[in-house]
């Protein structure tokens, strides 16, 4: 692996940048929607299109879903359940490897669970969903295995950055595609259950055709992204999903959020707020109002809504926040974008499988223990809505927003990787068990990248924000202005319309994959 070396390699059948004029599909009714100052072509998803499913699948006759981790499990049944509600008789198979501790739970759910390299042999459609670290080790294998005219389905651009980084590429004669959820496994389940009574609801996907050797893949991109129960679908790259995607959940989704509530919950405390208090006016303020606000009326509701007194409190938090958090981000997008941290997540797989390395616990601290007890007496009504909270929270996320933009992502990427995907899937987990149960329910890339990156936002945030606000640093009225006549902020309103507003119901039956701390 040779980050220096770093050059893409490119055929010329790879798709390495958006058509400006977006993408058709004979089968499914594009739309175009502008946000901001682009437009944008997506499709809208729900139950009503499954009839379609058959003619988007046309020449699939198997899938093969391989793992049974956050992502596998879900779209495995939501995908059966989205064919057999379309009265097909393709067939989904689980793949596991040798020995797989996923066995068990796997078959009680499923009724067709095998070797992997069995079912990887006969699928049509490989929906690729082991770890992005062990697909880095098994892709020759995996290839070689694959027959002639299989797709190759991915939900994540990671193998792309790594073959890039080690000058090889997919094998040119198979179709390679791409179904990213914007959201954990989990709740791209929960929610299409919730979408039984509500069509449309689930969490929203990006989708890429990187070859299309069978000229069927965009359709069948498509198709996989209904069938799993995205409420819209929009195009990206493979290179630009794992860009904004490994990026994204080291900040605001995961990394960064772990490192707001650790340092204002330490802050507040310090000012002289009771543990229990500090843990409401952080963790459960964030979770609580701050989420249910941008999930239905956006970013800047959060603050159109305060009194006069909060949004100072909130314009001194944003105007000492922005600027750390950016940088931190903006450091954060680099080591992504030239491939190291796609390579400190192998390097990690490594330790982890040798036994040098292991995903500890995170939620063993004072916070996440206060926080159990404050949960258990929890008064949805009394859950303040801290104002400095607020502008730290709202800060990074606009932060994290700029880079994605100024790094020429689409403004759905932007928007899911940074505010839809926090507030539609991921917070409400945290709100319901804590931080754990957020992060573990993620990707092995995520849950190490948000280890890894959450104490450089916790340090650079109690150094140089905290600080600038407690030596009095005047406001930066240019930042506030910045913020409330930003771009997205229509756009965010405009993606926001287009899933129906079910808030995600995590409740004392929502069952996951039990999180293995190796
Ligand atoms: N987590 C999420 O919600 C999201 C994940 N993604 C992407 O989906 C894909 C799957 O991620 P996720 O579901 O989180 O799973 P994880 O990253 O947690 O990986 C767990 C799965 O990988 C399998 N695995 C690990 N090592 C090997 C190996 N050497 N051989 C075979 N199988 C192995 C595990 O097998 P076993 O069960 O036997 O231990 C398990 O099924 C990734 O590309 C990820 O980036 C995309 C969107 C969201
Ligand atoms: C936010 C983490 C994620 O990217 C996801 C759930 O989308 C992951 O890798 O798990
Ligand atoms: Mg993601
Ligand atoms: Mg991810």
């Amino acid at each position: 692996f040779a980050p220096a070396a770093f050059a893409p390699r490119r055929t010329a059948t790879t798709a390495t940048s958006l058509n400006a004029d977006g993408f058709t599909s004979k089968i499914f009714k594009t739309q175009q929607v502008t946000l901001a100052e682009t437009t944008e072509t997506i499709v809208k998803g729900g139950r009503d299109l499954f009839p379609l499913l058959p003619a988007a699948f046309e020449g699939i006759k198997k899938v093969g879903v391989i793992g049974w981790g956050s992502q596998a499990p879900a779209q495995a049944q939501n995908m059966k359940e989205s064919l057999a509600a379309a009265g097909s008789d393709i067939t989904v198979s689980i793949g596991l490897r040798a020995g797989s501790s996923s066995m068990a739970e796997a078959k009680a759910q499923f009724d067709d669970v095998r070797d992997m390299w069995e079912v990887i042999k006969e699928s049509d459609l490989v929906m690729l969903l082991i770890s992005d670290a062990a697909q880095s080790k098994l892709y020759k294998e995996i290839f070689a295995a694959m027959k002639p005219g299989a797709t190759l389905g991915l939900s994540h651009g990671f193998l792309l950055g790594y073959l890039d980084s080690i000058g090889e590429a997919f094998p040119e004669d198979m179709d390679v595609i791409l179904v990213a959820p914007k959201g954990m496994g989990p709740s791209v389940r929960r929610l299409y259950e919730q979408g039984k009574e509500v069509n449309g609801a689930g969490i929203n996907s990006s989708f890429a055709v990187h070859q299309d050797k069978s000229g069927k893949a965009t359709e069948l991109a498509l198709g996989w992204g209904v069938a799993v129960g995205a409420p819209f679908l929009f195009q990206t790259t493979l290179r630009d999903e794992y860009k904004s995607d490994i990026y994204g959940e080291r900040g605001i989704l995961l990394g960064a959020v772990h490192a707001i509530v650790e340092g204002l919950y330490r802050r507040y405390q310090r000012q002289g707020m009771s543990p229990e208090d500090a843990f409401l006016n952080s963790a459960e303020s964030i979770t609580g109002m701050i989420t249910k606000k941008i999930s239905t009326r956006g970013i800047k509701a959060v603050y159109d809504d305060m009194s006069p007194a909060d949004k100072e409190v909130f314009e001194t938090a944003y105007s000492a926040s922005y600027g750390p958090s950016k940088e931190i981000l903006q450091e954060c997008y680099d080591e992504v974008a030239c491939g190291n941290e796609i390579r400190s997540v192998i390097m990690q797989g490594d330790r982890v499988n040798s036994g040098k390395g292991f995903i500890g616990k995170i939620d063993g601290t004072d916070t996440w223990k206060v926080g159990e007890k404050v949960r258990a007496s929890r008064d949805d009504d009394a859950i303040p809505l801290n104002p400095f909270t607020a502008g730290v929270y709202v800060a990074t996320m606009m932060a994290q927003i700029d880079v994605l933009l100024e790094g020429g992502h689409s403004y759905s990427e932007v928007i899911n990787e940074s505010v839809i995907e926090a507030v539609d899937s991921l917070a409400p987990y945290m709100h319901y068990r804590g931080v754990a149960f957020m992060v573990d329910n993620c990707s092995f890339t995520a849950k190490w990248g948000s280890r890894k990156w959450a104490p450089r936002f916790d340090y650079i945030l109690d150094q140089l924000a905290y600080t600038a606000v407690d030596n009095g640093v005047p406001v930066n009225k240019e930042k506030i202005a910045e913020f409330t006549g930003h771009r997205v902020h229509q756009a965010v309103e405009e993606c926001c319309k287009l899933r129906p507003p079910v808030d995600i119901s995590c409740t004392a039956e929502t069952t996951t994959k039990e999180i293995v701390i190796k």
